[in-house]
């Protein structure tokens, strides 16, 4: 029997690791598989349903309308339309109309999984496994599945990953396309209302997010924040917008650092872990977390005094600006360095893909592929730039230990307002390292010579705020 979903895992075009004490960033761009097929537009504005639509769709449609799901009230019914087949139009619609509402015992989930006789070996599955399964085993039984009408319409096979895949909670699935036009997802509820003759059930109740007239396409938005490669993985199809186009950056607190436990402690305490993904998109800025985490992860030598317990509350404050030249520079230089090789794990450049979509000939599958990697490239590039002027600036740039100078008060004002590289311009004494403990730790040459003196100090006197 031919199996109703191909499910395939992503395939990373590309996994780097750099070597060595940089071994802490990834370029993890995923590849996916989709599916296109192509109709052409045919709006049909009877309430009958369109003859050219296959049989199995027209059969599912009656089945519908037998079960009271739908009726001749329905504003919509499914018509063939460029992405394949869809719900149209029957009169015009107004924006957030109802346009279709699905009983709680039409819907597949979860629970539905779980009622169902595979019901024991659903448990602790990832929801679109047990929905899969489910309909394996509906398909399975054929004539006898109370589900066949619906079964009959699925494709029998596809290279999206599965439909729907990750959402908590399916439902009987209805033929909505997406588009780029609809900027909101709030186009389903849940709510209470009548499910029968005489019942009462929850309601998956769709709207439509914009106004339409009869014959048009209702169109929903499938998932604002998702990137084109997880539009392809998850529903088969990319949006030509380069707002999609994305790259995961993975980064890493490597085991063998020899400051990984501190490292690791001050991750997590910042909602982070071993290992954190940067979705960074094309156009916009970094992730706001992703430069504190590098020059986490980066930190090390002279800097690594800022590991320290006592720093532990505000530490990550202090990675939100750059700590020092050394790990500013190593920032940028293992970040462009696996920009290079990644962009070098390509086959081609941005150019002749370029060319190719031009030429056109290009199978649906690869016309997906070449633009999600032309996507991947950009955004490549574009952190590779990000990075590069980072790098032509490490001389103006102000790092932690002229910040706590000047918070102390130890920096000149005009070397301040000039921004040129500060100096003492107190004499640092006893006292000033008695009323600002802190300031040992950042203006002495050997912060854990400095910190071991502290302890002593501190061990053997007058705490310092009590004098
Ligand atoms: C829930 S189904 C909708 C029904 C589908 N059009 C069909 O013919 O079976 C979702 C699938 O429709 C297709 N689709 C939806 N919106 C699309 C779009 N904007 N561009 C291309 N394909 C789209 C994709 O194949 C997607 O996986």
């Amino acid at each position: 029997m031919a199996s109703l979903f191909a499910v395939q895992p992503p395939t990373p075009s590309s996994i780097l690791k750099t070597p060595g004490r940089n071994d802490f960033l990834k370029t993890n761009p995923t590849l996916h598989h989709f599916k296109k097929r192509s109709f052409s537009l045919n709006s049909v504005l009877s309430t009958q349903t369109d003859p050219n639509i296959p049989q199995t769709v027209q059969r599912f449609w009656q089945w519908l309308k037998d079960e009271g799901v739908v009726s001749s009230k329905t504003p919509v019914k499914p018509g063939i339309v460029p992405e394949g087949l869809g719900l149209v139009a029957t009169r015009n619609i107004g924006r957030n109309e109802v346009v279709l509402e699905v009983p709680k015992r039409f819907w597949i989930n979860q629970d539905a999984a779980a009622a169902s006789e595979i019901g024991s070996i659903c448990s602790g599955l990832k929801p679109f496994i047990s929905v899969a399964l489910f309909l394996l085993s509906e398909k399975f039984k054929g004539e006898e599945s109370k589900w066949k009408y619906y079964i009959d319409v699925l494709p029998e096979s596809t290279s999206s990953t599965i439909y729907c895949a990750g959402q908590k909670r399916s439902f009987l699935r209805f033929r909505i396309n997406h588009s780029a036009k609809v900027t909101t997802e709030d186009h389903a509820h849940e709510v209470r209302g009548p499910a029968g003759l005489f019942s009462w059930d929850y309601l998956f109740q769709l709207r439509s997010p914009l106004s339409l007239k009869a014959g048009e396409q209702v169109f929903i938005q499938y998932d604002i924040k998702k990137s084109n490669a997880d539009m392809a993985l998850d529903y088969g199809f990319i949006e030509s917008n380069s707002d999609r186009d994305a790259f995961t950056l993975t980064l890493e607190i490597s085991e063998s650092d020899e400051f990984f436990a501190d490292k690791l402690d001050i991750a997590e305490s910042n909602g982070f872990g071993e290992t954190a993904y940067f979705d960074i998109k094309y156009g916009q800025p970094l992730p706001t977390a992703m430069l504190p985490y590098l020059r986490l992860v980066a930190l090390g030598g002279s800097d690594a005094f800022l590991l320290e317990s006592i720093f532990r509350n505000s530490i990550w404050g202090f990675l939100e600006l750059p700590i020092s030249r050394a790990n500013e520079e190593l920032i940028c230089k293992v970040v462009r360095s696996a920009c290079k090789s990644a962009l070098s794990g390509y086959h081609t450049t941005i150019e002749e893909d370029e060319k190719l979509k031009e030429e056109g000939n290009l199978s649906p599958r690869l016309e997906i592929a070449v633009g999600i990697r032309i996507g991947e490239k950009k955004v490549l590039q574009q952190i590779d730039d990000i990075f590069r002027e980072r790098e032509s600036e490490l001389d103006l740039l102000e790092y932690y230990q002229e910040r706590r100078l000047k918070d102390l008060g130890l920096v000149g004002e005009q070397e301040a307002i000039n921004g040129r590289r500060p100096h003492l311009t107190r004499r640092v004494d006893k006292v000033d390292i008695l009323l600002f403990p802190q300031s040992l730790f950042s203006i002495l040459p050997n912060p854990s010579l400095c910190l071991l003196q502290w302890r002593r100090f501190f061990q053997s006197t007058t705490p310092p705020n009590t004098i």
